[in-house]
């Protein structure tokens, strides 16, 4: 695939496949591209030229979008709205939703139920939007650096909600710029630089020599464009 937004190539000839029921990490630098491929797969973007199926179908395509579920990296289009009510908008929008009050529960959302979004702490706002990504019951999520700025209790309880969703069979698309994360998680990575994959394997694959941290650093450049 390949994107442009004006003078900047923001996905350059981007090729990969991300399996059934498998978390596949994205890993890259700042303007990789990562965020841009998302948008792509759940019809945010458009590429300018390449093929892109999800779930077997054209990515945006009206059969998509209620199977998918994403977790953005910011919302601010919800700022007004309070945490629980956002929950149960979202969950309207779905046929067979989980139950809001389940995912309150899990993500220890039940004290900020009530408080206005744009209120929310990050971390907050981190696990309001993880439970919207999951409200529809999505067989494939894409999650847009879910545990960045958590604190470490939270950060666990991503990646057993992660491991689960995986567990239970749902294809799971994520982005980190944490490589223990990506080790602990990632049953597939690839690695971004430029708009491009430099590098695809599985973490034991690619870390072979050393760690998946060095893996990252010489299979990219992280030089701006
Ligand atoms: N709407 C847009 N308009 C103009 N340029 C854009 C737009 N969206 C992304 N870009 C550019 O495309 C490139 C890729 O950005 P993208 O957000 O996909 O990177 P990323 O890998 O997700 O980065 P990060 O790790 O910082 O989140 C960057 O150079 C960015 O400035």
């Amino acid at each position: 695939m390949t994107v442009t937004f004006g003078q900047t190539t923001a996905l350059d000839g981007l090729t990969l496949s991300a399996a059934d029921g498998r978390i596949t990490a994205l890993l890259g630098p700042n303007g990789a591209g990562k965020t841009t491929f998302i948008r792509c797969c759940t019809g945010l973007a458009e590429p300018n030229s390449g093929t892109l199926r999800v779930l077997g179908m054209p990515a945006g395509s009206p059969g998509v979008l209620p199977r998918i579920g994403l977790m953005p990296q910011s919302t601010g289009a919800w700022s007004g709205i309070r945490a629980g009510e956002l929950l149960r908008y979202l969950a309207s929008l779905y046929a067979n939703p989980q139950p809001v009050d389940d995912l309150i529960d899990l993500l220890g959302i039940a004290p900020f139920v009530s408080t206005p979004y744009r209120r929310l702490s990050g971390g907050q706002q981190q696990a309001v939007n993880l439970a919207g990504a999951l409200i529809g019951r999505p067989e494939l999520v894409f999650l847009d650096e879910p545990t960045a700025g958590l604190d470490p209790r939270a950060r666990r309880l991503t990646w057993d909600l992660v491991t689960a969703a995986r567990d239970a069979g749902v294809a799971v698309l994520l982005t980190t710029h944490d490589m223990v994360e990506a080790a602990q998680l990632a049953d597939h990575v690839h690695i971004i630089d430029g708009g491009r994959v430099t590098a695809s394997g599985t973490v034991a694959e690619l870390a072979v020599d050393d760690s998946l941290e060095t893996a990252y650093l010489r299979h990219t450049t992280g030089a701006a464009r």
